[in-house]
């Protein structure tokens, strides 16, 4: 084999990061590769979460509002997480969810492109974003989406001139590829057009560079661990927060909430991309992940992710040859965020009787197994196990069991 266990364990004991794996709740005997879809809780979520409803909420009441800086949550929390994707204080704000941080997005962009009414749109996104933009269009009316395929066809579909924005996500839900977000953003600014990144599959797998966007969207609860349905984040570049303005104009997003003034204006900077209450209880796990989040280097965070996906594809490419497996992810680094697919014609049964012996991926139709890398907590002994365990149910057929072709609600 490319690799022992033995030798994937020496890894981890020189691992920089192996400290952090100590933060998480992971189940003994489980192989957690779903970080891509919901991170595992950080050890501290559930005594952050207890203080706020015992000495915050139990103890002030509705005082907590101005006493624990419940209402300043969504930028306060938005300044934190902003390093992460290489943005300023300022610049993110934080609530409501991706879809809806979508739908603010995308109205801000349309706005600022008031003579255009095209929207291109991926075939290939995740299908929130293109429902989302397919409501938005729908309601505004007038609207065109014009889809492309990841960028292919992204050029003659700005060459008219009649673009106003363009929203793909950085790295794709089905095969974990990485647009160079740079070169794509230019492409589509030299166009006259305005850029909407979806960075769900990218914040928390490595350091991102939203800075040439000129908006930005994405979830928490992935790879940075904030707990199921934690609040979504919103980037505005700087030279759009003055003119910027989106459609979701709830009071937490006015110039001045407590005023209760019978028409909307909205507040300065990125605080007008607040919508509503915040939920003040997934802010407090969140927070609690990103003092874990504080202590990571992201250079090593980066290097620790291309190191396990390499070392996922060696050996899930060496130990499963035989097997009918197809390499989805791109085998460039650069190319891909912190997951690996494969294609199998039976992926759903593979990928069934691969959890029921403990390792756990997902599946997307119609044929991807999908694994995910998280680097705070995945270590090169799991990425071991995960190869010979996939190896094994491959080779014994275990998929062929009449109990994996039964479709679960979620998968
Ligand atoms: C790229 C992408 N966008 C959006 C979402 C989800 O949006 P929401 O948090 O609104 O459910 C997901 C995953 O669920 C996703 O992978
Ligand atoms: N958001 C999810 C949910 O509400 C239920 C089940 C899964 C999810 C996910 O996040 C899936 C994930 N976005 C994906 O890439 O498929």
């Amino acid at each position: 084999m490319a690799i022992s266990r033995a030798d994937c364990a020496a890894l981890d004991a020189a691992d920089p990061l192996r400290h952090l794996r100590d933060e998480f709740v992971l189940p003994d005997g489980t192989v957690y590769l779903v970080g891509n879809s919901l991170g595992a809780p950080p050890k501290r979520a559930s005594a952050a979460v207890t203080r706020v409803v015992e000495e915050e909420w139990g103890g002030r009441l509705v005082g907590a509002w101005n006493a624990d800086g419940w209402f300043d949550l969504p930028t306060s929390t938005g300044d934190r997480l902003a390093p992460l994707i290489g943005a300023g204080p300022g610049q993110v704000v934080v609530g409501d969810t991706t879809s809806i941080a979508i739908v603010k997005a995308v109205s801000a962009a349309l706005r600022l492109r008031p003579g255009r009414r095209v929207i291109v749109s991926d075939l290939d996104n995740f299908p929130t974003d293109r429902y989302m933009v397919q409501g938005l269009a729908g309601a505004l009316g007038g609207y065109e989406i014009r889809d492309v395929r990841g960028t292919e066809g992204l050029d003659e579909a700005l060459a008219g001139g009649d673009v106003a924005c363009v929203l793909l996500s950085e790295v794709d839900y089905r095969t974990g590829n990485r647009h160079d977000t740079a070169e794509v953003t230019a492409r589509v600014q030299a166009a006259g057009a305005l850029m909407v990144w979806d960075l769900c599959h990218s914040a928390g797998a490595y350091q991102v560079d939203v800075s040439p966007a000129d908006f930005a969207v994405g979830c928490t609860y992935k790879y940075l661990n904030g707990g199921p349905g934690s609040p979504a984040f919103v980037y505005v570049h700087p030279r759009h927060q003055a003119d910027a303005e989106h459609i979701l104009t709830g009071w937490h997003g006015h110039a001045a909430p407590f005023a209760f003034e019978p028409g909307y204006r909205p507040a300065e900077g990125v605080r007008r991309f607040a919508v509503s209450t915040p939920h003040v209880l997934s802010f407090a796990s969140l927070n609690a992940s990103l003092d874990v989040w504080e202590r990571a280097d992201l250079a090593e965070v980066r290097a620790k992710s291309v190191a396990l996906t390499s070392l996922f594809i060696d050996l899930v490419e060496e130990l499963c040859a035989p097997y009918g497996l197809g390499l989805a992810t791109s085998r460039d680094p650069e190319r891909r965020g912190s997951q690996v697919s494969f294609t199998h014609p039976e992926g759903y049964p593979v990928m069934r009787a691969l959890i029921d012996r403990g390792v756990h991926g997902d599946f997307r139709a119609p044929d991807i197994l999908r694994f995910g890398f998280a680097p705070l907590y995945i270590r090169h002994v799991d990425v071991h196990d995960a190869a010979v365990t996939l190896a094994e149910v491959l080779e014994k057929e275990h998929w062929r069991d009449e109990r994996y072709r039964r479709r679960l609600a979620v998968t």
